[in-house]
């Protein structure tokens, strides 16, 4: 089923009478099947680049410390690295890793030839500086699109690798027929690896985006009357559960890119049971953005791999 945003909200397509979404249940962006097709397309991708150059995509992967999760994220990202045929290497380093350290390592991934992308898992422990890191990874290997360079060619509308999470929401919303072009698209969260290059990348000239970007956070005055506005809600604030029902236009499109734990059990940002009785369409948690973010790490592995051949 594909969905676009109008004046009213989100219709159905192929039904040009009258009939809105309200007497139907919101439309669920499965990110979890999106991603399974698009690895598969990565797959093919990977392989015929791999016959040609004789060259397997490899990925440098770094995880500093014991955060479980963190730990989860990485063995997935090596598992779809694998599903794929793009090769992988795993570099764990104890909790009480200097940064001197971690720097070395990084100067060593970069100048290694056969690793072609290269990403630091984060957060990091609080005795390294999380930019001095990011910024020290090749502009060329950097899957992740955190380093200044990247975010600078992202911001200027000519990008050489987009971010993961915020480059999985646009192909959601493509995929699942949400049209942007002229949409009030409404981010709440302002971070560097997701609000900040998202709010760029919505605003942008191309496919995804045109859209009017408003960006909200933490001061953010009258936040309701604002998300209220958004036929595109994007919510990516780190709070579990905290957007409801009363701060989603009837009709919007909802994307949750929120992943924490609440008693157990993982939610995203948007409380799931009550705004999808309001929204268009709605991405669940899990199964949502999350899968989509690996699928991109492993779009842009391919794009390192043949940017460093061609530089080469
Ligand atoms: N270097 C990076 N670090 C971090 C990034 C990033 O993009 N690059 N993003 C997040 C974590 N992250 C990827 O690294 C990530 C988070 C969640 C998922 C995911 O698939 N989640 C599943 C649920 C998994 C679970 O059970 O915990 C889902 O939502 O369905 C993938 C990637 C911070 N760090």
């Amino acid at each position: 089923m594909k969905w676009r945003t109008g004046e009213a909200g989100l219709r159905r397509f192929g039904n040009p009478a009258t009939r809105t979404i309200f007497d139907v249940p919101a439309h669920i962006i499965d990110g979890k099947a999106l991603a399974e097709k698009l690895r598969g397309e990565i797959a093919s991708d990977v392989s015929t680049f791999t016959n040609e150059s004789g060259v397997t995509p490899h990925l440098a992967a770094v995880l500093v410390g014991e955060d479980p999760a963190s730990a989860v994220y990485v063995r997935n990202k090596e598992r779809a690295c694998a599903n794929v045929g793009i090769g992988s290497t795993l570099h764990r380093l104890p909790a009480e890793t200097t940064q001197a350290e971690l720097l070395e390592l990084i100067g060593q991934l970069n100048a290694n030839d056969s690793v072609h992308g290269i990403l630091v898992q984060l957060p990091l422990p609080a005795q390294i500086e999380e930019k001095a890191v990011l910024d020290a990874v090749s502009a060329l290997k950097d899957v992740d699109a955190f380093h200044p360079e990247n975010v600078g060619l992202i911001v200027q509308g000519r990008p050489r690798f987009l971010p993961c999470t915020p480059c999985g929401v646009q192909q959601m919303l493509i995929h699942h027929g949400v049209q942007t072009a002229g949409a009030h698209a409404v981010v709440i969260g302002r971070s560097e690896i997701v609000g900040k290059p998202l709010v760029n990348m919505l605003m942008q000239k191309g496919e995804a985006a045109n859209a009017t970007v408003t960006v909200c956070h933490s001061r953010t005055r009258d936040l309701n009357d604002i998300t209220r506005q958004a036929d595109i809600l994007i919510a990516a604030i780190g709070l579990p559960l905290f957007v409801k029902a009363d701060m989603v236009k009837p009709g919007a499109a909802v994307i949750d890119v929120g992943i924490n734990r609440l008693e157990g059990k993982l939610v995203g940002d948007v409380d799931f049971d009550q705004v999808c009785e309001v929204a268009g369409a709605i991405s669940p948690v899990p199964g949502g953005v999350g899968p989509m973010t690996i699928t991109m790490l492993l779009r842009n592995t391919l794009t390192a791999a043949t940017l460093l051949r061609k530089t080469s």
